[in-house]
């Protein structure tokens, strides 16, 4: 294959459409196809990019295909999207190239539907300056098509948020975010890792959170003796936050009901000084063993990881707990910009269930967890049904907790007056998070 980058994006955007994940669908193409790393960034450039601009991808090709982007043959479809990418949003792509090795592309599978492709893309870099035109009077099909957010989204960002926020999110959805890592302080200091890490020509800034450093230039991140000794994990800034809040001690007993892959779990580990007492459960067999991988390379052993559903109540955890952490499985609309499949991955009923599902969780973590201990509800999604409803819902049917104010906890930069925090990446420049934390008095 003469263009392995092209051609590995162009099957992954297929896979995804299947119900794949961008991040697990690369890497195993990376493997099989024994990619160099710059094939590898391309590849992955295109595939996320692609998937950032999609719908206004599509409303593009629509207006020049006689068949419509929903007639196509997925494989057609994706290297028309592609080159489309490329030519908009690639400057340092050259345009002839995009098309000629779609067109390629095409013939390796569809050899019938490669003069169509051809067809369709000069047409396109003849007429180059309609991408920008959108000839639509309804507001939120409009701010759909331009930033790619499916129409439900942009309704309901705009219902919970206004809409002038909803522009500067779903714009801020669509940007590439920054490399952060977690310092492992069981094996080393920030200030002796950021300067292994300089030392190695690799640029490193201090990130809002204490352990968080922010790097660029680091190619094959997970394959660096420094990773590989466990100096570091590679986490979010909003994501470390769960962690601070719950504010294990040393010697505590702490239940973890959703943990793989257990970049919290080993978080707190590391805030007990790996000392005292972690299970962590997760309702995917497979996941376990990234928990227990990454406890291993970060030196720590008094993590416990089980195979449990955590809807379901265990009577042997009864006020078992000092602390419980509920990160619960969400519909993920803070990730947008690491995981833009999700836009068109999920609809408002899955959201529907998966409040559903929070709540039985966090009514079970309330059973766990001993008087005076704490729970910690954490969401990597926005959406008010996820967070703030179900922390209401969950105070007026438990009159034995109160939500505890979690401002000390938190860098001085996302301090606020509300007693929890909703991180937003067009805000805060991070992935978007909500934590709030329940103190049983009772
Ligand atoms: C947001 S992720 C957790 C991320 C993790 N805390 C971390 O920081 O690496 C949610 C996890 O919940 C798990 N999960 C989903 N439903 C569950 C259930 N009913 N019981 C336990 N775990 C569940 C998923 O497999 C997923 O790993």
């Amino acid at each position: 294959m003469k263009d392995i980058a092209r051609y590995i994006a162009v099957k992954t955007l297929c896979d995804i459409e299947e119900g794949a994940y961008s991040n697990i669908k690369l890497n195993h193409y990376f493997k099989k196809y024994d990619m160099k790393p710059l094939d590898r960034a391309f590849a992955a450039e295109i595939v996320y990019g692609t998937l950032r601009h999609l719908i206004r991808i599509d409303y593009f090709i629509n207006k020049f295909s006689t068949i419509k982007t929903n007639k196509m043959s997925k494989w057609v479809l994706n290297c028309l999207r592609i080159a489309v990418y490329q030519i908009f949003y690639m400057d340092k792509v050259p345009e002839y190239a995009a098309i000629n090795e779609s067109v390629e592309i095409v013939k390796n599978k569809e050899r019938k539907a490669s003069g169509f492709v051809n067809g369709i893309l000069r047409n396109i870099l003849r007429n180059k300056q309609q991408f920008y035109d959108i000839n639509v009077k309804d507001k939120v099909k409009k701010l759909s098509i331009e930033y790619s957010h499916p129409e439900w989204m942009v309704n309901m960002f705009i219902k919970d948020f206004g809409e002038d926020f909803t522009k500067d999110l779903l714009a801020a959805n669509n940007t590439v975010p920054k490399l952060t890592i977690r310092v492992n302080t069981l094996k080393t200091t920030k200030y002796e890792l950021k300067e292994i890490l300089q030392n190695k020509g690799i640029k490193v800034s201090d990130g809002v959170v204490e352990e968080a450093l922010i790097l660029e230039d680091f190619a094959n991140i997970e394959k660096s003796d420094e990773f590989n000794k466990g100096l570091f994990t590679i986490q979010d800034e909003s994501s470390m936050l769960p962690s601070k809040v719950l504010d294990a001690k040393q010697g505590m007993k702490v239940l973890d009901l959703c943990s793989a892959p257990g970049g919290k779990t080993t978080h707190i580990a590391q805030l007990m000084n790996n000392n005292g007492e972690i299970i962590a459960f997760d309702i995917h067999e497979h996941k376990l063993k990234l928990i227990n991988d990454n406890a291993k390379r970060l030196g720590i052993n008094i993590i416990n990881a089980k195979l449990k559903d955590a809807q379901i109540y265990m009577e042997e955890y009864k006020e078992y707990a000092d602390r419980v952490l509920v990160d619960a499985p969400c519909s993920g609309l803070g990730l947008l910009r690491k995981k833009p499949e999700i836009k068109y991955n999920i609809d408002k009923g899955d959201i529907e269930q998966l409040a559903r599902i929070q709540k039985n969780i966090l009514n079970n973590a309330a059973k766990y967890v001993k008087k005076d201990g704490y729970i910690v509800y954490s969401t990597c999604t926005l959406t008010v049904e996820e967070n703030e409803e179900v922390i209401k819902e969950f105070l007026r049917n438990n009159d034995n907790f109160i939500i505890e104010d979690i401002n000390n906890y938190l860098p001085e930069k996302l301090k606020t007056n509300l007693p929890y925090l909703k991180i937003y990446p067009n805000v805060h420049k991070m992935d978007g998070f909500f934590i709030a934390k329940l103190k049983r008095i009772r």
